[in-house]
């Protein structure tokens, strides 16, 4: 649990961005991609590393391919914060595995994964998930869906009760040998964040999310997301 002195746990994260960007369909990979300026991982690494939150330690997981290429965006952006960067897998659980792997050091704490193409969560949602994480094993951020929801049937589709579901959302933050443990069983197509992974080992602690805490999957989220930077930057 979070005190005034800090957490108790030491704090750790893992900013997965191994994917390949297929739904972008841009020039280049869209973790690289400018908002406002500066690359989208580099919002999403100087969320984590907010003194604050306190995190140790910062896994950066990328496809080797593209070590050099971050390597210099962050000489390019004068940046020093420290973290490590590790290769990615075929799969997003194949390179969270990999980013979790590189934690061999400590024994205990909390792990955030996130999305390296989250560049907007808010430090509010990262320490709520920490803490939570802390008290209840594991913790995941999510959002009520704000639309109708349809379900698929063979005859068509049906009406589904939108107040039974939420939309997930990283971070997803765990006890470390937790994660550890669920990240050993052999990996299934059902996969589709950490939440998933580990539901059959420990209950999954919901924390509210944010409907700002995008992640860019499409060309029209990075105009959303510049958008939503600028009247941050605005309110500050
Ligand atoms: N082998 C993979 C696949 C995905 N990811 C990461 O998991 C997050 C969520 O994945 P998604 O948005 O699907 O990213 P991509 O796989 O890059 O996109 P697409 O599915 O459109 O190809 C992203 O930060 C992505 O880089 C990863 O680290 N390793
Ligand atoms: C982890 C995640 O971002 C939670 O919403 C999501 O599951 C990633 O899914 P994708 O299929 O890789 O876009």
């Amino acid at each position: 649990m979070s005190t005034s002195k800090g957490p108790t746990l030491p704090r750790f994260a893992i900013l997965v961005a191994g994917g390949s960007g297929t739904r972008m369909g841009a020039d280049r990979p869209k973790q690289f991609m400018e908002l406002l300026g500066e690359p989208v991982l580099l919002h999403t690494l100087r969320r984590f590393t907010e003194s604050v939150l306190q995190v140790q330690q910062c896994v950066v997981v990328l496809p080797a391919n593209q070590f050099t290429t971050w390597h210099q965006l962050c000489a390019q952006h004068g940046i020093s914060i420290p973290h490590t960067v590790v290769a990615g897998g075929v799969t997003r659980w194949a390179s969270v595995r990999n980013g979790l792997k590189f934690l061999s050091e400590p024994t205990e704490g909390i792990v955030a994964v996130h999305d390296g193409v989250r560049p907007l969560a808010s430090t509010t949602i990262i320490e709520n998930t920490y803490a939570a994480a802390a008290e209840h094993g594991a913790a995941i951020a999510a959002v009520a869906p704000k639309d109708s929801v349809r379900g698929l049937s063979k005859e068509g589709s049906y009406a589904m009760d939108r107040s039974r579901l939420r939309l997930v959302q990283t971070p997803q933050c765990f006890e470390l040998n937790l994660l550890r443990r669920a990240y050993e069983l052999p990996e299934l197509p059902t996969f589709t964040d950490d939440a998933s992974v580990v539901e059959d080992l420990h209950t999954i602690h919901l924390v509210a999310g944010d409907y700002s805490n995008i992640k860019i999957t499409t060309p029209e989220d990075l105009v959303l997301a510049e958008a939503l930077m600028r009247a941050r930057q605005t309110a500050d």
